[in-house]
This record gives C-alpha cells, structure tokens and sequence, in this order.
C-alpha cells in the first residue's frame, strides 16, 4: 500500500479563531501501490488539504496515516525527510524562482536524491541537461531549456514543474490541478504524460482536477470530496451523473447564495450597518 489513511482530520493551523470547521473530517482511505485516482469536489472541498496530508506536509489532528507502511509523524526528522523524498508534491502553482533558468527550476527534482554539494554544484552548472531536456521535450518545452523562468507564460510555467517530476524518482505524484492554466488539447497531452510515466515506473498517482470530464475519462477510481469529507470513492464506471450532480449541488448553491448577498448589500447598503 502508498498509503492507508484511517479517520484522519486535519485543521489548518492557520484556521481563525472559533473556526469549527476541519479541512479534512474522519477520511478514510487506501491507496495501493502503483494506483491512479483522480481527486473531485467544489471549491474548498480539501483536495490540496489531501494532497498536503499523503505528501507529509503538515499532520493530521486525529487519526491513523501510514505512508508506504510507516506513520510518519512518528519517524525522526531525518527518517521523515528521508520518506518525503519517495513523494514528489507538484503544486498547483509550483513556487519556481523567476531569474532561475528552467534548465536548473527542471533539475531541482533530483534534489531529494543529491546532497548539498551536489546541489550547489547544479545551481552554478546544471549537472544533467540532458535529463532536463528529456523532461521537458514530453511537454513540447525542450527550446526554454535555457529561458528564464520569468519568462514562461502560465501553461508553461506549470508544465515546467510537472518536469520536475520526471527527473525525481518518487514513487508516488501528488499533482494538484495541474491542469488549471493549459488549453484542453495540453491538458490532455500532460495528463498522459503523467499517466505513461507513473504507470512505467509502477509509481502511485493522485492528481486533484477541476475538470471532471478528464477525470472520469482518464481516472480508474474517481474519490468525490465535499466539505472535507469523502462523498464517494468508486470505479469511473460506477460513477453516475446524479453523483457529480449531488457533490457540485451545493458548490452551485452557496455560490447563488453568496451573489444574492452581494446584491443585497449593493442595494441597501444601509442594512449592513
Ligand atoms: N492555510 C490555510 N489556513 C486556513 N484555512 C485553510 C488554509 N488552506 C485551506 N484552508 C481551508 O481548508 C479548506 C479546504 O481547502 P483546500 O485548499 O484543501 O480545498 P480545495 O478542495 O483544494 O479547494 P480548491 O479547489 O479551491 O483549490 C477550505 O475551507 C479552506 O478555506
């Protein structure tokens, strides 16, 4: 198993004060080795909350996690630094430096593997250009490989930090909507690209998409998330259209409702006082 997650709650420490709610509520989960799922729900639902909690980024409130077997807020420091580098996390919006070339941004990848001077050495002169254009040749990204990365537009910002992920060598993808800023033609070019290479090195794969048509076409096993608690987990073949429709109804509902107040507080603003 990648992961066996057992009534885990999560409350981001940043919470306000008085705040009841969790980002994540008694979720339960198992996730074999080697799997793909795709991550749905609304706005706020807890898909990067997820993400954060299986790639050991902050810890849970309550509840069991285990990460390929261990539980990793259990483990030394330097055990669970040692295990994050079997994850790789890619960001919706991965944090690139911007005077940095893209060649150097791509080959941060390898940095769980390298040691400090190994990575300092790669900052003055990238160590393996070569795997770097590789990398970005499965985007179409190979004649940035020496662009600065403040000069990449959105889409090619992001598919920059997916070929991050090629050069890693984790063995589980924790994407978070790597989708958002790519035309739907690119879109479904990375999301292949992510797919052939988990599937060729047996890696787990657990990508958060806003798109549910992609999701249910590309994705064996489609987990629903809503207000931080799992609405479903099934096979794609088992999900309904009455299920998308009952997991978004509410996203639908509170977004009327919030245009209704808006309104209201536009036309009597006196109300408001
Ligand atoms: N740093 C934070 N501090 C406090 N609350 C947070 C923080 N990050 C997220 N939350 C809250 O946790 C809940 C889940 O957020 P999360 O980002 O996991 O949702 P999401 O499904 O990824 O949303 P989106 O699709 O908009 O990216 C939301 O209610 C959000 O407001």
């Amino acid at each position: 198993m990648s992961f066996v997650l057992r009534g885990i709650s999560v409350r981001h420490a940043s919470a306000e004060r008085g705040d009841s709610c969790n980002a994540l509520n008694e979720v339960s989960v198992s996730i074999k080795q080697g799997e793909q799922l795709a991550l749905i729900g609304p706005s706020g639902a807890g898909k990067t909350t997820l993400l954060h909690t299986l790639a050991c980024a902050h810890p849970q409130a309550s509840g069991e996690l285990s990460v390929f077997g261990v539980s990793p807020w259990k483990l030394s420091h330097a055990e669970r630094h040692a295990l994050r580098a079997r994850l790789f996390l890619a960001p919706q919006t991965p944090p690139l430096p911007p005077r940095q070339r893209v060649v150097t941004t791509v080959l941060a990848g390898c940095l769980p593997q390298w040691n400090i001077w190994q990575a300092i050495a790669s900052l003055i002169r990238p160590s393996n250009p070569d795997a770097a254009y590789d990398a970005l040749a499965r985007f179409n990204l190979q004649d940035k490989l020496y662009a600065r990365v403040d000069r990449l537009s959105g889409g090619e910002r992001q598919r920059c930090g997916m070929a991050r992920l090629l050069v890693s060598k984790a063995d589980a993808f924790l994407v978070d909507e790597p989708l958002s800023a790519l035309d739907p033609m690119l879109a479904q070019q990375t999301l292949t690209t992510l797919q052939q290479e988990a599937a060729s090195r047996n890696a787990t794969l657990i990508c958060s998409l806003h798109q549910v048509e992609l999701a249910l076409s590309c994705f064996p096993r489609i987990v629903g998330l809503r207000d931080g608690r799992i609405v479903f987990d099934a096979p794609r073949a088992k999900v309904t259209e009455a299920m998308i429709t009952e997991l978004y109804r509410h996203a639908v509902q509170d977004e009327q409702r919030d245009v209704r107040r808006r309104q209201r507080a536009f036309m009597y603003p006196a109300d408001q006082l």
